[in-house]
Order: C-alpha cells, then sequence, then structure tokens
C-alpha cells in the first residue's frame, strides 16, 4: 500500500521556513524557552516556527470556508474555534510540543486567542478508578470519562461561549475537586492527550461514543520517538521529579523524593513496564496512523523526520 504521508528530513523541513512571514526575534526565542528549559531555540526556528506556518495556512482556509458558508446561508452564526488534536506516548513531550505550539500560534493577527486543555482532567477521579480496580491503568482508555470529553468538545465546536473542563493535579495526583478551567471561545483549540486519536469500544465491543473525540479535530499531531528514548525520558524526568514536586509536601509521591539514583532508576523503569508501556503499544501507538502529522524525535527530542498526510 503506497504511504498517505508525504516524509520531510529535517533540513527539508527547515527550508520551508522561508515562507513563513512570521519573523521572530532572540527575545522572544529565549521567552519560548521558559516554556522547558531544555526546548533548543534551534529546534524552535527549524521544525515549530514552518509548522506554526503550516497551521495558520490551515486556520486561514478554514475561516475562509466559514464565510463562504455564512455568504451562502445568509445568516450570522458564530464563529467556531479550529480544533487541533496532540497525540503521543507518556513522557515523549506532548505538553512541551502543545504549549510552543500555543505561543507561536498566538502570534498571528487571525488568531490571537489560542487556548490548551489537556485530557488529563478527563481522567476519572481516583475514587472511581480505585473502585473500578484502576488506579494501575490511569492514561488507558478506560480511565478517562470519555463520554464528558466528547460533550466538551461538542459544545466547544458548537459555539458555547463558555465551556468548562475539569483540571486534573499531577501534584495530588487525582482531579481536584470544584476546579475549572474555562474555555471561552478561543480562535484555537489545541488539545492534548495520549488518547485523542483513539476510538474505545464499550464492554460490548460497540463504539463506545456516537462520535469520536478527533471527530472534533481540524488538525493532529502525532508526537512519535522510538520506545527506548521514550523510556529514558520518562526515567530522566522522574529522577528529575525528586528535586522538584516529589519534594512537595502535598505530594501524592513524597515517597519518592528520598530514592537514590539506582532506586529511582529502577522504580520508574517498572512503572514503564507494568503501565505507560504497555499503553503505548496496545492503545496510543496503534492510533498514530490516524493523524494528520507525525513528528518523529530523535535523540535529545531533536526531531529527525515530519510526515505529513496528503489529505
Ligand atoms: N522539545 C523538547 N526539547 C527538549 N526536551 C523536551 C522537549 N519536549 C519534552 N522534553 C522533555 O521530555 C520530558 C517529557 O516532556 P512533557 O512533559 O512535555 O511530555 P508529555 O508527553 O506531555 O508527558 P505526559 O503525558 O507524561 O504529561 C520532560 O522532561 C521534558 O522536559
Ligand atoms: C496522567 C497520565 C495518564 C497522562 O498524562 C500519566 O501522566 C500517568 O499518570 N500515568 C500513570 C503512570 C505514571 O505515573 O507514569
Amino acid at each position: 500500500m503506497a504511504s498517505p504521508y508525504v516524509t520531510f528530513s529535517r533540513e527539508q523541513w527547515r527550508g520551508l521556513r522561508a515562507s513563513t512571514p512570521l519573523t521572530i526575534s532572540d527575545e522572544e526565542l529565549a521567552c519560548l524557552q521558559g516554556l522547558n528549559e531544555k526546548l533548543s531555540l534551534t529546534e524552535v526556528a527549524d521544525i515549530y516556527l514552518p509548522l506554526s506556518r503550516l497551521l495558520n495556512l490551515h486556520v486561514g482556509a478554514t475561516q475562509e470556508l466559514y464565510q463562504a458558508t455564512h455568504t451562502f446561508l445568509g445568516n450570522l452564526e458564530k464563529k467556531v474555534p479550529f480544533i487541533i488534536g496532540i497525540a503521543g506516548s507518556v513522557a515523549v513531550g506532548k505538553s512541551t510540543t502543545a504549549r510552543i505550539l500555543q505561543t507561536l500560534l498566538s502570534r498571528w493577527p487571525n488568531h490571537p486567542k489560542v487556548d490548551l486543555v489537556t485530557t488529563d482532567g478527563f481522567l476519572y477521579p481516583n475514587r472511581i478508578l480505585e473502585e473500578r480496580g484502576l488506579m494501575k491503568r490511569k492514561g488507558f482508555p478506560e480511565s478517562y470519562n470519555t463520554r464528558r470529553l466528547v460533550s466538551f468538545l461538542s459544545d466547544v465546536k458548537s459555539g458555547v461561549s463558555e465551556v468548562a473542563a475539569p483540571v486534573y493535579s499531577h501534584l495530588v495526583y487525582d482531579i481536584v475537586p470544584d476546579e475549572w478551567q474555562i474555555v471561552r471561545e478561543p480562535d484555537i483549540l489545541i488539545v492534548e492527550g495520549l488518547n485523542v486519536l483513539q476510538t474505545p469500544l464499550d464492554e460490548n465491543q460497540r463504539r463506545l461514543t456516537e462520535v469520536f473525540v478527533s471527530d472534533f479535530f481540524d488538525f493532529s499531531i502525532y508526537v512519535d520517538a522510538q520506545e527506548d528514548l521514550i523510556k529514558k525520558w520518562y526515567i530522566d524526568r522522574f529522577k528529575l521529579l525528586r528535586q522538584t514536586a516529589f519534594s512537595d509536601p502535598a505530594s501524592y509521591f513524597k515517597r519518592y523524593a528520598s530514592l537514590s539514583d539506582t532506586e529511582a532508576t529502577q522504580v520508574a523503569t517498572s512503572i514503564w513496564n507494568e503501565i505507560n508501556g504497555i499503553n503505548l503499544r496496545k492503545n496510543i501507538l496503534p492510533t498514530r496512523g490516524r493523524a494528520r502529522l507525525i513528528l518523529e524525535k530523535g535523540e535529545d527530542h531533536m526531531i529527525q523526520k515530519v510526515k505529513l498526510r496528503r489529505l
């Protein structure tokens, strides 16, 4: 079967930046680094600037299509947000990619308001996960309230002026009761999470929802890397969290703060092997081919290849 994707090497993709009218100063690039101290500025310039241009073209075309439809219908329907989904494994860098794109996309005059929601907020609270024996399955399809996520997206896409998303705290390792993120008519909404391209089935093997999360996407991105690299990033991040989040007295994982390097590597390796690695192979990687664009990372999170689906 012929591949539906056009593949760009890093060099070819970087070349496409030439068509990006958006320029960015050194200070602004430095500001972006605040999103993630390890983010290289070359990476922003070579990979994410051309990507923001591609997305800008897509948003512009969609906005024009809306205009044409309005003219045809002779009414003034509300403009609805352009929705971008970002999928990929735990620890592959979805949140970082989402935040870079949020910042870059908000610089374009025709879509200044860019909101970002993560699907973590749609995990069931620990109370329900415990009841269902799913505490070691966080991130698996059954750990999410997918119907609620679909209804959230449906409201956003219907132009509802204020839509509330629940909030998850990585520190407390649970949904925060009575806290909401309110999405108020953004030009673009980025939805980031490992489950955004999934098409889950119920216990009778029927589709769980009439429409899938991805049916609301105008564009989708899968952040990809070899599993051994992702596993290494997961372990590195876990070790780093000992000095930061795990040391917070409010942390669910405060018992991990005092682990030695060897112990931390062992704990992170077993969480990877028993939860996140299995989820990647079984539930996340199989959705890669549904993405419009695939970012393929190598060592140090550097993008090696970009694959863009022809349609
Ligand atoms: N572009 C990048 N350059 C350098 N380091 C990065 C980049 N993206 C992510 N990282 C690093 O990789 C690790 C995982 O990144 P991030 O938290 O963004 O992943 P994620 O896919 O959102 O993970 P999760 O689903 O577990 O929240 C972090 O330690 C982060 O600092
Ligand atoms: C919240 C998720 C599922 C996704 O972001 C993930 O970060 C997680 O908590 N996974 C469970 C196993 C672990 O602690 O890595």
